[in-house]
């Protein structure tokens, strides 16, 4: 990726020079006046852009600069405007204010401070595209919740779009956190069932003793502790849908009256003599390999296809190319908003770290691990160390000497050659040094010369 581009408006060439050589971070267009600055804005369009108010033909007053200010936002309307105007002319820089520019800084500028304005500018300018390419991408979500742009995983939900309005029943294998409750849900909302209710029960959670009744519920004393009838909850899910997760995990006996529901789609309520009929879709859900379970006996084959009738598999989240990332954003978003903080941005250390870090505990990992950095995080930018990834170590800042002296150097180079309008000779006199000296740590520095 190249450098971000800063538009510097500005008719007095020495001090288009000097803001050049202060903001190399950057690529820096120039433009000296109105017509000029509106073809960079089209041909570059830069993030944010620094100008002059005093702009031929009319160097000494306001109005050409704050027209040139009002065609550039109507043109592009995110873009950050910083305006620099003298002491005298604040009432101008209000008024621009007013007309939409980011911020306003006095001139002589102060390279460090205008430096901090500029790259917040840019910082903000990211967060607000980022925000913009969230909400689209979450318009076009194509299951309601979903956040996704891989192409295994847009087919995945195509799939649930045709299978949802069929009676089928549905096995979602995937590993564990990979979305497989929402596609249930979504699964449920689609199929027509939305005003009855989703159930879900995790047969993994659930001790055995206790799972038959929480699937058909008891009558009053039907065993110990039976205090009263309760309703199974595969009897609440009546006119909805009934989510097994983690069926692998029923034992064999249970397997066997969960097969007969599914033949006869009538039930029995534990110490109960009545059948009572229901209309419960099921879709249930596995992170085990269910086939191998069935060649080890432990799971049995005529309940495994009456349940596979349908099979969807979801990847996990490392298979889906540039997913951990948009879900970072989507989750921070959220977050930000449901704890209350101001909106924050993700450093490109945290995302370069998100990127490769392989997320076994899969989309829910990284859900809880943006939370934390989002409540945790000092200021508005969540860093590396927020994220608190195991095996992920944060690079300390140098304490080499040699990079500590390129770095003073590098500072002492750039300040000079301001100073000295880009004059090799001049800078040279500036440092103490001679001409080649100067040319020799330009090219190490990589300096451009002006
Ligand atoms: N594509 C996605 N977009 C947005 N949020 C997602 C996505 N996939 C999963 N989530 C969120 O991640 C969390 C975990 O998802 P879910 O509970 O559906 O996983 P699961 O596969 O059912 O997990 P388990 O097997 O452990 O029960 C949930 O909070 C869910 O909302």
């Amino acid at each position: 990726m190249g450098k971000p581009k800063l538009l510097v408006i500005e008719d007095d060439l020495g001090l288009q020079k000097q803001l050049r050589w202060s903001f190399d971070a950057y690529e820096v267009v120039l433009a000296s006046d109105r017509e000029s600055a509106l073809a960079q804005v089209r041909r570059h369009q830069p993030a944010v852009v620094t100008m002059d108010l005093g702009l031929p033909p009319h160097p000494d007053s306001a109005t050409e600069g704050l027209a040139t200010l009002q065609e550039i936002l109507e043109h592009a309307p995110d873009t950050k405007v910083i305006v620099l105007s003298g002491n005298q002319e604040r009432s101008h820089a209000l008024k621009a204010i007013s007309l939409g520019a980011y911020d306003f800084h006095q001139k002589p500028f102060d390279a460090d401070l205008l430096g901090l304005v500029i790259s917040r500018a840019f910082n903000l300018h990211q967060m607000q595209q980022e925000n913009r390419r969230m909400l689209q991408i979450e318009a076009d979500s194509p299951l309601a919740g979903i956040v996704t742009r891989d192409v295994g995983m847009l087919r995945l939900c195509r799939d649930v779009e045709r299978v949802a309005p069929s009676s089928a029943t549905v096995m979602l294998s995937g590993d564990s956190g990979s979305g497989k409750e929402l596609l249930a849900r979504a699964l449920h909302t689609m199929g027509g069932r939305g005003a009855h209710r989703f159930v879900a029960i995790n047969c993994a959670a659930i001790p055995e003793e206790l799972l038959e009744s929480e699937l058909f519920g008891h009558k009053k004393g039907a065993f110990t502790g039976a205090g009263q009838q309760t309703l199974g909850k595969l009897e609440m899910a009546h006119g909805g849908t009934f989510f097994l997760d983690e069926v692998g995990d029923m034992a064999l006996a249970l397997q066997a009256k969960l097969l007969r529901f599914l033949q006869e789609r009538v039930i029995e309520r534990l110490g109960g003599r009545s059948e009572i009929a229901l209309d419960v879709r099921i879709v249930c859900a596995t992170h085990q390999d269910l086939k191998a379970l069935v060649r080890e006996g432990r799971f049995r084959e005529d309940l495994y296809y009456r349940l596979s009738e349908i099979v969807l598999r979801l990847p996990s989240l490392r298979e889906r190319g540039g997913d951990s990332v948009l879900l970072a954003h989507h989750f921070r978003n959220r977050f930000c908003v449901s704890e209350g903080r101001p909106s924050m941005a993700l450093s490109e250390a945290a995302l370069q770290a998100i990127e490769q870090y392989p997320w076994p505990g899969n989309v829910r990992e990284l859900e809880h691990c943006i939370r934390r950095a989002v409540i945790m995080a000092d200021g508005p930018r969540i860093g590396l160390a927020d994220l608190d990834l195991p095996g992920v170590i944060e690079q300390e800042a140098p304490v080499n000497l040699r990079q500590a002296r390129d770095a003073a150097e590098y500072k002492v180079m750039v300040l000079a050659l301001a100073r000295a309008d880009g004059n090799i000779a001049k800078a040279g006199e500036l440092l103490g040094v001679s001409r080649p000296t100067v040319y020799d740590l330009m090219h190490y520095h990589g300096i451009r010369g002006g």
